[in-house]
């Protein structure tokens, strides 16, 4: 990790309680059990997100960021886990979370974008089934006002004629649009945190711009603090 990412010694006194404060990170330590014992991945990571901020990790390929998102989001494969430090949300420490609690706050408090937008989206689902799905799934929602949040969240990420991307599957779109509809239904749900991993790594250069602008705009507009890796 870079030092801009790397954990406080943990010898300052604590900080006065900061309403703005969204995501606390502290000496988090992840790690991979192997035949030949443990392995630290992710060693002493802290960092602080404020409501409205911007935080990128920044780190050599292997450094472990993506591993540091996943440990955030409750999602580390099989085989690794947090073995220190505390990832809190407001009061609550996600890594004491069990796992229903755990699946309320993914897409409602903190929501993750990821690098490959096809493999995130299904693809023998339309976008709009998509969406409306995943709306559902966080809010009681009837399927008219499913339908109107989802279009509505088609249209913040600026994709053209939304109402025709509804009824649209992934594979008719292209990659900057795919991953607009994975920002869409990140936002849709209005999350606090928004985790971005590579989200541009897969698209040409110009649409990474394209991307990048996109996201900074609605953090402006929703106040949704992010956490993008590799901006
Ligand atoms: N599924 C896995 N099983 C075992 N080890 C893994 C797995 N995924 C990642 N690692 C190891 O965890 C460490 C951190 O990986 P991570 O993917 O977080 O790096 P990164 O900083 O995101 O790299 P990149 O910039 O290349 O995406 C690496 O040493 C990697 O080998």
């Amino acid at each position: 990790m870079s030092p801009a990412a790397s954990a406080p010694s943990g010898a300052a006194p604590a900080p006065a309680p900061d309403s703005s404060l969204v995501l606390s990170v502290e000496g988090l330590t992840v790690s991979l059990a192997t035949a030949a014992g443990p392995r630290t991945l992710v060693q002493d990571i802290g960092f602080a997100l404020r409501r409205g901020e911007t935080l990128a990790l920044a780190g050599e390929s292997g450094s472990g960021k993506s591993i540091t998102a996943l440990a955030i989001m409750g999602l580390l494969p099989p085989g690794m886990a947090p073995v220190a430090g505390r990832v809190m949300l407001g009061p609550t420490d996600l890594l004491r979370l069990p796992e229903r609690g755990l699946r309320r706050i993914r897409g409602n408090r903190v929501a993750m974008i990821f690098q490959e937008p096809m493999t995130s989206l299904n693809p023998v689902m339309t976008i709009g089934a998509q969406l409306t799905e995943a709306l559902c799934a966080h809010a009681p929602l009837s399927r008219r006002e499913a339908r109107e949040r989802a279009i509505e969240a088609l249209q913040a990420v600026r994709l053209s004629d939304p109402a025709r991307r509804f009824a649209q599957y992934p594979h008719e779109l292209s990659g900057g649009m795919r991953q607009r509809v994975m920002i869409a239904m990140a936002l849709a749900l209005r999350p606090d945190v928004l985790i971005a991993d590579e989200p541009t790594t897969a698209l040409d250069v110009t649409v990474q711009r394209e991307v990048l602008d996109l996201l900074r705009d609605l953090r402006r507009e929703t106040g949704t603090a992010l956490d993008p890796h590799h901006p």
